[in-house]
């Protein structure tokens, strides 16, 4: 069976790969293997039992997989085995990144973005999609649109992702290295799964308000939130799903009775913290993430029509845009986040991704400008990283 698995084993101490919860930085040097295949969890679990086997039998210490997990289950894995992972704290890392990591460019460049889809494409889109919620079985789906722009100078991953630190402390940090060319750099504020023995925890995200800076009206905006009977419609839908999806595999759920309010720098997010008890510590983390993923908090509900009407409305690919990146150990012990305020940075150009969540009573103008504040994380990071 070991030829049907994608398996690329090499030393290329140039690649560098990073995740974080805000706490602990895990930087990871080389690749021991890489996986592009399948995101179907039976070969994926079927690849990281042979991969782990084969790297504590080779010497890796510890040996963990990181990478990242598309949005459609269709689509490639790209998941990798370090040959080395180094831990450091938010100050530790920050040193290293201004050191060693980042290279400043000295040509700067103004970006001149294209939005995909354009302003009034993406309003019609959200349009059509209230249509379908109000004459269909359709509850709730999220639609996303890009801005992309060509790139005269290459940016440096590491530098955005030094800004993103600074700007976004508290987030699940990542750069991941797709291939030469290619990374996906990003801060996201959503925990899509947690696993650490026994106990997982997952903290969904749905429900949005930009944030201002007069503080008054900053709360204002928070308590208005807070009572949305929208906002909180959106987020009910998530939850009940996500409780769906992990209580088969518990034997205890904690489910909060209502959401709270979480902030990142430019938004407000109605938010709530899952936690539970697994039956049985030998439970699979692939298996459990396939269940998970894709909440509604980016795909929507039921799940496959929302997956038929994001097809039909978008017109780009978001491939690994609200997949999960993250990280496991050979325990089956991990942390991974829903890859969103992220963007992908090729050679040539860097395409910036956001959604929103679509009910029956959304008004499209103000889900434009939803994404557009959503935006504004890696907006803020591409004015200082050059
Ligand atoms: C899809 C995104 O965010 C998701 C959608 C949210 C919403 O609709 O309120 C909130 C947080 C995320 O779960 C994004 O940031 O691009």
């Amino acid at each position: 069976m070991q030829s049907s698995i994608p398996v690329s084993t090499s030393s290329q101490p140039a690649r560098l790969s990073l995740f974080s919860d805000g706490k602990v930085f895990l930087l990871c040097e080389g690749e021991f293997a890489r996986y592009r295949g399948s995101a179907q969890p039976q070969h994926l679990q079927a690849w990281l039992d042979d991969a782990f086997k084969r790297a504590q039998e080779s010497g890796v210490e510890a040996p963990l997989v990181m990478g990242c997990l598309p949005f459609r289950h269709t689509d490639k894995a790209s998941l990798h085995i370090p040959l080395k992972v180094r831990r450091f704290s938010k100050s530790q890392l920050v040193q290293l990144l201004k050191s060693d990591l980042v290279k400043p460019v000295e040509a700067t460049q103004a970006l001149a973005w294209q939005e995909v889809p354009t302003k009034q494409h993406f309003e019609q889109a959200v349009s059509n999609a209230v249509y379908q919620l109000q004459h269909t079985a359709l509850d709730k789906v999220v639609l996303s649109r890009t801005l992309q722009a060509a790139l005269d100078v290459p940016l440096c991953a590491w530098s955005m992702l030094l800004q993103l630190i600074e700007q976004n402390p508290h987030a699940y940090h990542f750069v991941m290295q797709d291939d030469l060319n290619t990374h996906w750099v990003g801060a996201s504020p959503e925990l899509l799964l947690e696993k650490r023995g026994a106990q997982v925890c997952s903290n969904p995200l749905a429900g949005t308000a930009k944030r201002v800076l007069e503080p008054q009206h900053d709360q204002a905006i928070a308590a208005q939130l807070l009572n949305s009977l929208k906002d909180n419609h959106e987020h009910a839908i998530v939850i009940e799903q996500v409780k769906a999806a992990l209580g088969p595999y518990c034997c205890a759920l904690e489910v909060p009775a209502a959401p709270s309010l979480i902030s990142t720098p430019q938004l407000w997010h109605l938010s709530s913290r899952i936690a539970g008890q697994l039956e049985s510590e030998q439970i699979r983390l692939p298996e459990v993430l396939a269940r998970l993923h894709p909440t509604p908090a980016v795909c929507g509900t039921p799940t496959n029509l929302a997956r038929t009407t994001i097809e039909q409305l978008e017109p780009f690919e978001r491939e690994h845009f609200t997949g999960t990146v993250g990280w496991m150990d050979s325990q089956g012990n991990g942390q991974w986040a829903v890859t969103i305020r992220c963007a992908k940075v090729e050679a040539d150009k860097v395409t910036l991704f956001a959604g929103a969540g679509v009910v029956a009573q959304s008004d499209p103008s103000a889900e434009y400008l939803e994404t557009q504040a959503k935006l504004g994380t890696m907006l803020r990071v591409l004015e200082g990283a050059r």
